[in-house]
């Protein structure tokens, strides 16, 4: 496996996750801190989606024509099958997809986010690792809480 990371403007894209369970909800905590645009189809979907408000739920099972329209989607079912069937599916439809129970079988994986406007920071293992991930995420988070990473000032002004 080899994951480029890479940050995609997504303001006019529908992000798609297959799936409305635990995993579902934890790519939601991630996705929601850049956008809402979020449809969600699934046979069934937790309260935590629901509550939302702003996510577009769709309560079927998985078609591959769902997949029309968008560009990042996340096969995050319990069915291990349909999950690479749907990434197989997306050849004919241009989609990148998150298949979380296979991270070799990934057009992308999700890193484990630190947000702190404006700046980001995005920690992978490249798939090999999630708890190495999450633990440098947590370590560079608490620099950031504690005033220890450099102060954001004005692009001129943070010319090196
Ligand atoms: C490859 C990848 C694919 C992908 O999903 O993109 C993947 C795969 C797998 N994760 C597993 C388990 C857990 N993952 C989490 C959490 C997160 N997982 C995320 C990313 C990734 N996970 C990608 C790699 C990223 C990289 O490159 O390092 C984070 C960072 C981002 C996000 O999901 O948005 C998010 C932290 C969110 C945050 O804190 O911000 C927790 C903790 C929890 O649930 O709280 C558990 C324990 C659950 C439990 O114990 O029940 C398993 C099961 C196998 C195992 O346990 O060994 C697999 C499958 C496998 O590895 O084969
Ligand atoms: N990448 C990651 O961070 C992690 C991945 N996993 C893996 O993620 C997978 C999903 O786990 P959970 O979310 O806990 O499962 P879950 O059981 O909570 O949710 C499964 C969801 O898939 C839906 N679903 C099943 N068949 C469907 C179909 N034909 N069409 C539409 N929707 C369908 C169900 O309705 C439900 O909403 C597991 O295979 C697990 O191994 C587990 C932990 C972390």
């Amino acid at each position: 496996m080899n994951f480029l990371p890479v940050s995609i403007d997504i303001e006019r894209e529908s992000i798609l996750i297959i799936g409305g369970g635990h995993v579902a909800i934890h790519k939601i905590e991630s996705l929601e801190k850049f956008t809402q645009n979020i449809k969600v189809i699934a046979l069934e979907v937790v309260d935590e989606i629901r509550e939302r408000g702003f996510i577009d739920i769709v309560e079927k099972a998985y078609e591959p024509r769902d997949l029309k329209g968008h560009l990042l989607v996340y096969a995050a079912t319990n069915n291990h099958e349909l999950n690479s069937q749907i990434r197989a599916d997306a050849l004919n439809y241009r989609c990148l997809v998150n298949v979380v129970d296979k991270p070799s079988n990934c057009d992308f994986i999700s890193p484990a986010i630190y947000k702190k406007d404006p700046m980001t920071v995005a920690v992978s293992s490249n798939g090999e690792n999630v708890y190495a991930a999450i633990n440098w995420r947590n370590k560079i988070k608490e620099l950031g809480e504690n005033g220890e990473l450099p102060e954001v000032k004005t692009k001129e002004e943070s010319r090196f």
